[in-house]
């Protein structure tokens, strides 16, 4: 019989266990010179999002400006003297269909760096470092590195530099930055495809795994001794902002819930799938996540009972894995009618926009609104 100072302490651990680094930021994305939805962004909101879907706990450091405006489940720290990060998005229609190279981000305003010492005194079992506009230094990583047993990082947090007159975001070799001595101590690099060119995946992967996101593709998981390719699912895409950040969320969900490395990306595609197809920060359907998570739970268990490793990750593709991804087809099924019935209502805006043509943003011509963040995403086709 377990007490209750038992599952208090059980809860405490549980609640400690993952640790999020990075800022929260105001995104603004834009079409043909025109504002076509503002929203929180940044990775830490995204993942925080999907962790929040599947009820898992974590800790999240994230710095804002006094002008931040949304309301969100883990408090920022506040910078009064300065604004919080924002990045303005460009889509260009007419380069290469709705592909992620359409899109051109500026870092217009950016707000303090996460230094060491804005780190939590305490020890976590997960870290993930997922900065965007620059604010993760080279030692904010090696400070999570110490107090974290496993570090997953994010390449954009690591090798994104910024144009000095308007901001537009470049990407700069992986070894030519200060984070590249600390790769070897890292547990997952996750990139886009887009910027995995940017490292050398076959020497990266002999010091950590790197696991490859490829939009509509999926991804692809890259070990020392081995690479797998995980299926993708079928999505309606709307909005490509976030995709990335929601695949690493249900990635670093699903291993946190004791998924093997292949089911956690799988569970990484089904959130990634999700979020391209909702403008801003997605609003995941109660039934859909419910289903996931009973799904998640018994699927650990059937992997307990084949899997006899014991280590931190494991790699090898388990028995169930392909019913595990038609389970999660079919769960997926359900959203569209669910989510329309309550999501998408009509706040007034305060914000100006012009009104023009969309091409990417063709479904919904409504504002969106998300319970877990009080303002609303504003949108205008
Ligand atoms: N159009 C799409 N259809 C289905 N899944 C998608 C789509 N776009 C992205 N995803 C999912 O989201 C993940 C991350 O998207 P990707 O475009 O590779 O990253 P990023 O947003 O960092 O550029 C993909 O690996 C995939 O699982
Ligand atoms: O779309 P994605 O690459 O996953 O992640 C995005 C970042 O690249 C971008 O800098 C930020 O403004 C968005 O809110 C989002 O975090």
């Amino acid at each position: 019989m377990v007490t209750t100072a038992e599952s208090a302490a059980h809860k405490s651990q549980q609640q400690s266990r993952v640790l999020i680094v990075g800022n929260y930021c105001h995104d603004v994305l834009i079409q043909n010179n025109a504002v076509k939805a503002v929203s929180l962004g940044g990775a830490a909101s995204f993942i925080s999002n999907v962790f929040n879907g599947l009820s898992v706990s974590c800790n999240l450091v994230s710095k804002v400006g006094e002008d931040f405006k949304y309301t969100v489940s883990y408090t920022p720290i506040v910078i009064p003297t300065l604004k919080t990060t924002v990045f303005h998005s460009y889509f260009d229609p007419g380069l290469h269909g709705n592909d992620h190279q359409d899109r051109i981000l500026k870092r217009v305003c950016a707000c303090d760096p996460i230094r060491p010492s804005d780190l939590p005194d305490t020890r976590f079992k997960y870290g993930m470092g997922v900065g965007v506009g620059g604010e993760i230094l080279p030692e904010t990583l090696e400070r999570m590195i110490e107090i974290c047993d496993v570090v997953f990082a994010d390449i954009q947090a690591l090798i994104r530099v910024f144009d000095s007159v308007d901001g537009t975001v470049k990407l700069v070799k992986l070894e030519e930055t200060g984070f590249y001595p600390l790769l070897p101590r890292i547990g997952v690099l996750k990139a886009s495809s887009e910027e995995a060119v940017f490292m050398d995946v076959e020497e990266v992967r002999k010091w950590c795994c790197v696991v490859v996101t490829n939009g509509k593709h999926g991804c692809k998981v890259y070990w020392k001794d081995g690479e797998l390719g995980i299926s993708p699912f079928l999505a309606n895409q709307d909005d490509p902002t976030g995709a990335g950040d929601s695949f690493f969320g249900g990635f670093v969900a699903g291993l946190v819930q004791g998924l093997a490395v292949p089911d956690a990306a799988l569970l990484g595609n089904l959130f990634g799938s999700l979020s391209v197809e909702q403008v801003g920060l997605p609003k995941f359907d109660t039934r859909l996540l419910q289903r996931v998570k009973d799904e998640v739970q018994r699927r650990k268990m059937q992997c307990l009972l084949h899997e006899k490793s014991d280590d931190e990750l494991k790699f090898l593709r388990p028995v169930g894995h392909e019913q595990f991804h038609t389970f999660l087809v079919a769960a997926r099924l359900i959203t569209p009618c669910s989510i329309e019935e309550h999501q998408w209502n009509s706040p007034s805006s305060t914000m100006e926009m012009e009104q023009t043509a969309v091409p990417h943003y063709t479904k919904q011509p409504k504002l969106l609104a998300n319970p877990m963040y009080e303002e609303p995403i504003q949108r205008v086709e």
